[in-house]
């Protein structure tokens, strides 16, 4: 086969586009159909395969249909290459592994690319294959190849992603006009991404003054959603109808907290300059600009002329003019309670968990956590017509999580929020949007009552297919036994035609059941494993955290610890797992013990570009591949997600990656920091139960109380200082603390 024209290639794939999508995703695309091994397929469904989900993540193309009809096209076009080719599969010399059709495509979408990651090369059982120096050469050079051309993938979406998200500062919208939102209707959508389709025509009504929560497996779809709405991209949102997603965390930059928060009532803040720039230039201060507009306005009353009253002072023309504005302006700002925007952002951000002084730092100061507070305090101050928040609670303390709950629930508008915390929805949530199996259905009520309904429906559901199975068989019987019976025959055929007229009883797929699986710490530790000797910490130039912690734990200890952002809940668990060293006092620590660590941190520190199964195999060089896709699947991430980049996965199927990756040492003691954060309600569920088999020990930070109460026994609080048992169920410590904050 001769090496394909480059030229012609770029030629028809840029023609073929015509300008549309991603240049550096063309260019890729341009780099792979010049592999002179390159397989079109006869109707373009192998070059689908291998660059159908680029098409779409570049925005070459609007969905999968078309991303099939543009390879077709490509197949067609570039055909000439195709026939010439020689072998369609490239076998290795020796050895089952190939470097198959399928090495062209990009390592994000096949899982048989993580191969060449791994040391040795697997064969069909996980054994080391057999492999000639030469052969090894190519295949390497090939996946550096790969890998370098996903992570340019990577950094365009990157890019796109931080375009997409920067948006402007949402600001307040008044006298829109058009009556007001009232109910969104939402009508036959369907969503996907990446190819994979997510919702397929559904209709959804959104009443106005409702709250609802979105809840759904990770993946899903709820995220997607969420921005659909937010883009305004689904029919049936009123163009007037303010819609605003907490999705990104505010800029760091110089200015201070409170301020990022009233730039969001533009008016008001063009109406102080404009104000402070009129009264410079008239020489008056405030006091004047009120006697002035209360003068006019009893000239109005009066029907005389307003300006020439407010002037009062009979200057010229143009200073008359300004003076007018002045009280025009004055009067506006009052209109829109100016004065009042202050005390109303501040009171926001207090119940955020922002004392004075943190108002008045500049947002830089701010980690990424706080920086997402910040744009929750903006999109509760601008108070928008539709309110999208996606999984709120994951960035609060649980003081500010019982504050936020005490805010919406007085929520005049509309609100959607994407949660999977049960005691939040419990509390927040009119009505309940389950998104499952590509449908969205809306229940009334919590999560509780939705938990109710749904059991009862699903039990009713079996029970009505059960009878109607009954039924059909009981009928089909009839049928065979007198078929062919002349004296039966209409009565058979009547009953054939009933048999067809029977519809089927839809029964809701179930989720399956299923837990985490921790594996069994391996080799025998005796105690005491970790001890705390008189521990002292502070930071460098820092106050102590810490002073004189004694404990210790073991195999049997179960955990929780629980107190305010900032108060050392993090340092602690670093404390334990040697990253950090104690100031004072010692902390013994029997060297025979492993310790796992889960936190955001870790998530956050997965390699993007690559698969599941690639984190996996980098980490774990010796273990063999039915063992790691074992143990990722025993997590939750069966083998599609396993040869899907990770750049592409929702919040929480990274976090099962993580949560395995985790685990696969057999760690003694598990340090999770907020392990529930992302992951939906039934993951939630198979961490309880997984837990509960676990054996060893369990430190957890949480403010998750379906958690906490179902696997630890004992909480912990952390507070000045000092980390003291608290004697009472979760529910006692809730109301201690709404007490102390006198929520
Ligand atoms: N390029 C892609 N190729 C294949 N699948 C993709 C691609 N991009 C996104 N996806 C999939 O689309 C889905 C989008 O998930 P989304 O973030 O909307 O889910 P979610 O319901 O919000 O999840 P979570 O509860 O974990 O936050 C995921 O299943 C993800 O794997
Ligand atoms: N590497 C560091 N250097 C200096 N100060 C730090 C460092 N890491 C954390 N701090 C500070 O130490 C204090 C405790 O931080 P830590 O992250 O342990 O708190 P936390 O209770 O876990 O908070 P959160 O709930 O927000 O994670 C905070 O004031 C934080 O700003």
């Amino acid at each position: 086969m001769s090496t394909h024209d480059a030229e012609q290639i770029k030629k028809v794939v840029h023609g073929l586009f015509d300008g549309k999508g991603d240049p550096t995703i063309l260019d890729y695309i341009c780099g792979v159909l010049e592999d002179e091994h390159f397989e079109f397929g006869e109707q373009g469904e192998e070059a689908y395969d291998a660059i159908g989900p680029f098409l779409i993540d570049g925005h070459c193309v609007k969905n999968d249909d078309d991303a099939r009809e543009a390879c077709r096209m490509l197949a067609e076009k570039l055909s000439l290459r195709a026939t010439a080719s020689v072998p369609t599969v490239r076998a290795l010399e020796t050895g089952p592994v190939q470097l198959s059709k399928a090495d062209s495509r990009a390592v994000l979408y096949q899982e048989q690319s993580y191969r060449h990651l791994i040391q040795t090369p697997f064969g069909d059982e996980g054994k080391a294959a057999p492999m000639s120096e030469k052969d090894r050469a190519k295949f390497e050079k090939r996946a550096a190849k790969e890998e370098e051309a996903v992570r340019k993938v990577l950094a365009a979406h990157q890019a796109r992603a931080a375009h997409s998200l920067q948006g402007d500062i949402p600001t307040i919208i008044r006298n829109k006009g058009g009556g007001g939102l009232r109910d969104v209707m939402l009508e036959s959508f369907s969503l996907s991404n990446g190819g994979k389709e997510l919702v397929t025509d559904a209709t959804v009504m959104l009443a106005f003054g409702r709250r609802y929560g979105l809840i759904g497996r990770n993946g899903t779809g709820k995220t997607t959603l969420l921005r659909a709405l937010a883009g305004h991209d689904i029919k049936g949102i009123p163009s007037n109808c303010q819609v605003l997603h907490v999705e990104q965390e505010v800029v760091g930059d110089d200015t201070p907290v409170i301020e990022a928060v009233l730039a969001c009532d533009t008016e008001r803040t063009e109406l102080l300059k404009e104000e402070a720039e009129l009264m410079k230039a008239l020489n008056r201060d405030r006091k004047d600009v009120a006697a002035s507009a209360a003068a006019a306005a009893a000239a109005t009353a009066g029907a005389k002329d307003a300006a020439t009253t407010a002037n009062g002072s009979g200057g010229d023309a143009s200073e008359t003019a300004m003076a007018a504005r002045l009280v025009a302006v004055y009067q506006r700002l009052q209109e829109i309670d100016a004065d009042g925007a202050e005390a109303r952002a501040a009171s926001i951000l207090a119940g955020l968990s922002f004392d004075a002084d943190m108002m008045r730092r500049p947002t830089r100061t701010f980690s990424g956590g706080w920086r997402m507070r910040v744009a929750l305090a903006r999109a509760l101050f601008v108070e928008p017509d539709l309110l999208l928040l996606d999984e709120p609670t994951n960035h609060l303390d649980l003081h500010a999580v019982l504050w936020l709950e005490d805010y919406l629930v007085k929520w005049p508008k509309t609100l959607l929020v994407v949660s999977h915390a049960r005691e939040f929805l419990n509390v927040v949530a009119t009505d309940i949007l389950h998104l499952h199996s590509q449908k969205i259905i809306t229940y009334k009520g919590n999560y509780s009552v939705f938990e109710k309904t749904m059991t009862e429906r699903l039990r009713n559901a079996r029970k009505a297919a059960e009878a109607q199975d009954a039924k059909r068989k009981h009928v089909q019987q009839f049928i065979d036994r007198f078929r062919y019976n002349a004296n039966r025959a209409a009565l058979v055929q009547s009953r054939i035609k009933a048999l067809e007229r029977m519809a089927e009883v839809e029964v809701m797929e179930e989720d399956p059941e299923y837990v985490f699986s921790f594996p069994e710490p391996e080799g025998a530790a005796a105690p005491p494993i970790i001890g705390f000797n008189d521990v002292s910490f502070g930071y460098p130039g820092g106050p102590l955290l810490f002073k004189n912690l004694n404990f210790g734990l073991d195999l049997e200890s179960r955990f929780a610890i629980v107190g305010p952002n900032g108060i050392g809940k993090s340092t602690l668990l670093n404390l334990i797992s040697g990253k950090l060293q104690p100031t004072q006092g010692s902390i013994t620590r029997n060297t025979r013990v492993r310790l796992a660590t889960f936190s955001q941190h870790h998530v956050d520190g997965l390699d993007l570009a690559l698969t599941p199964l690639q984190v996996m195999a980098r980490t774990f060089p010796d273990a063999k591949e039915p063992e790691l896709r074992g143990h990722l699947s025993s997590f939750g991430v069966p083998a599609t997600l396993a040869g899907q980049a990770m750049y592409t996965l929702s919040g929480g199927q990274k976090s099962r990656v993580a949560f395995a990756k985790m685990t696969f040492t057999k760690p003694h003691i598990l340090l999770l920091d907020e392990p529930s954060n992302h992951l939906d309600i039934d993951a939630v569920n198979a961490l309880i139960q997984g837990l509960a088999t676990f054996k060893g020990g369990v430190l957890m930070v949480s403010h998750d109380q379906f958690l906490i109460e179902s696997t630890v026994d004992e909480l912990w609080m952390c507070e000045e200082g000092h980390v003291t048992p608290f004697h009472g169920t979760f529910d006692e410590y809730k109301q201690r603390l709404r007490a102390r904050n006198k929520m």
